[in-house]
């Protein structure tokens, strides 16, 4: 149960060249079509198990809602097909399926049946529902008036109160508060571990890493990369540097699959396929690292991946690394300082050069970044064949753990922490270990904080 087969599917929107085409090829259809073909998706093909967990990424306007919509029946595919095997509970746009005259009540029971509840189940389920969705008497009242947020609070209630063998989001979770979102996320991982198959799109990158063990990649209507989230979102990001920068995107790297490696495997279309994605890289694209970024990635790199990395020849980097006591460092212990050293050199003159660095856990997770131009440091202008090093040092307090560092050369620094130009950037440069520091209190999370206790004690 909860299997998702998409074979050959291809969604295409009939288009006119104005308002009375439509109705002119209605009613004089012997005279030829009037409409053209703007086809949103194309040979669309995976396979999702009973299980996975699987993210749909790409930049607005790849195609992933109306994939989705497919998927869950909302929109009929022009070619292909898809079959589902199991329950789906879905979460497509916001305040769809609610009808705005009708209270949240009678939408949670006409939704409940949508999802092939009777009404008594629906009715049983109720108090259940309305204590997930907190949305206090509102429940009475007719969903035109809700705020967004509540609408979601209740569609996310009603379509989750029993655990689907399917479950797919569409983003809708960004328009709760923080707690709320907490509190779905721990939901959908509750459904996961007890076996639902997750359908996810979201640009909210950190949710894709803790939901999901699999991302498929859509651009422009065609399967760029499906492999592990972490290559995934990698070329998704070289992807919207690359689009910002007016270049082609690099090609998925192409892999023989491996048997042992399960959804991990990548596959990718053939080059050409994410060559000209349909959309700018716009929208909740996340900004790529402010001016860290990267190039090809030595051998001991952490990570193969170097379709992160970038090059437009106005500079390079020449050496990237950790350093600890003015040594090269591949270990370090907690706490330590440390010192990223980026070594680069100019080809032509700049106006306004910044310097930056990323350091990203195993995951792929970018867990720091800053740049000369965030910390208000000023290079200066360079001339042709200059080299600049930069050198940032920093208390290393991170969880032990192996990390990787990219490095970026960006031009003209412009608000928050963007630049007019990326000139290079080397994706996961080098690679290094933080140790646990036997001295440090015993902590766990991301980063040591170094908190301060203090402890009052009342008499009673
Ligand atoms: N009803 C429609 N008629 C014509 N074109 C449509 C229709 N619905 C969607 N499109 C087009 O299909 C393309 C894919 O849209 P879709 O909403 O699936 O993208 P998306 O990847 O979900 O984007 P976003 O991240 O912005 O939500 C877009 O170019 C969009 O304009």
């Amino acid at each position: 149960m909860g299997s998702i087969h998409v074979s050959q599917l291809g969604k295409a929107y009939k288009q006119y060249p104005g308002r009375w085409s439509r109705l002119l090829e209605w009613v004089t259809p012997f005279l030829g079509q009037r409409h053209r073909l703007k086809w949103v998706l194309q040979d669309i093909d995976f396979h999702i198990a009973a299980g996975e967990s699987v993210a749909l990424i790409g930049v607005n306007g790849a195609g992933k809602s109306t994939l989705l919509k497919l998927i869950t029946g909302t929109a009929q595919p022009t070619t292909g097909a898809v079959a589902t095997h199991g329950r789906v509970a879905a979460l497509l746009e916001l305040g769809m399926g609610f009808h705005p005259d009708f209270t949240g009540r009678q939408n949670a029971v006409m939704a409940g049946q949508l999802i092939g509840l009777s009404v008594e189940e629906v009715t049983a389920l109720m108090p259940g529902i309305e204590a997930f969705a907190e949305i206090g008497d509102y429940i009475d009242q007719p969903v035109r008036v809700y705020s967004s947020g509540m609408q979601v609070r209740l569609a996310f209630a009603v379509a989750t109160a029993v655990r689907p063998d399917i479950l797919v989001i569409d983003e809708a979770l960004a328009v709760g508060d923080v707690f709320f979102q907490q509190k779905c996320y721990e939901r959908i991982r509750a459904y996961c571990h007890a076996g639902t198959t997750l359908l996810f799109v979201s640009h909210a990158m950190g949710a894709v890493y803790s939901l999901c063990n699999r991302a498929i990649l859509i651009s422009a209507g065609r399967v760029a990369l499906d492999s592990s989230p972490r290559e995934v979102i990698d070329l998704y990001n070289a992807h919207v540097l690359h689009q910002r920068e007016g270049k082609t995107p690099p090609p998925a790297p192409v892999r023989a699959p491996t048997s042992d490696t399960g959804a991990s495997s990548a596959t990718a279309n053939a080059p050409g396929a994410a060559g000209a994605p349909g959309a700018p890289a716009q929208g909740h694209a996340p900004a790529p690292a402010p001016a860290p970024a990267p190039a090809p990635a030595p051998a001991d790199a952490a990570s193969p991946s170097t379709v992160g990395s970038f090059a437009n020849g106005g500079a390079t980097l020449d050496a990237v690394g950790l350093y600890v006591d003015d040594q090269p460092a591949a270990t370090i212990v907690s706490d330590r300082v440390a010192t990223v050293r980026v070594e680069s050199r100019f080809a032509q003159g700049y106006a306004d050069p910044h310097i930056g660095f990323q350091i990203r856990n195993a995951r792929g997770e970018a867990v720091f970044m800053t740049n000369t131009y965030c910390m208000g440091q000023t290079i200066g202008p360079v001339g042709p064949g200059e080299a600049v090093r930069a050198e940032f040092s920093f208390k290393a307090s991170l969880a032990p753990g192996d990390y990787t560092i990219t490095a970026g050369v960006a031009e003209g620094g412009a608000g928050e922490g963007d630049f007019r130009q990326t000139l290079a950037r080397q994706q996961d440069a080098s690679a290094f270990t933080v140790l646990r520091n036997l001295d440090a209190i015993v902590w766990s999370g991301v980063c040591n904080l170094d908190p301060i206790c203090e402890l009052q004690r009342q008499a009673v």
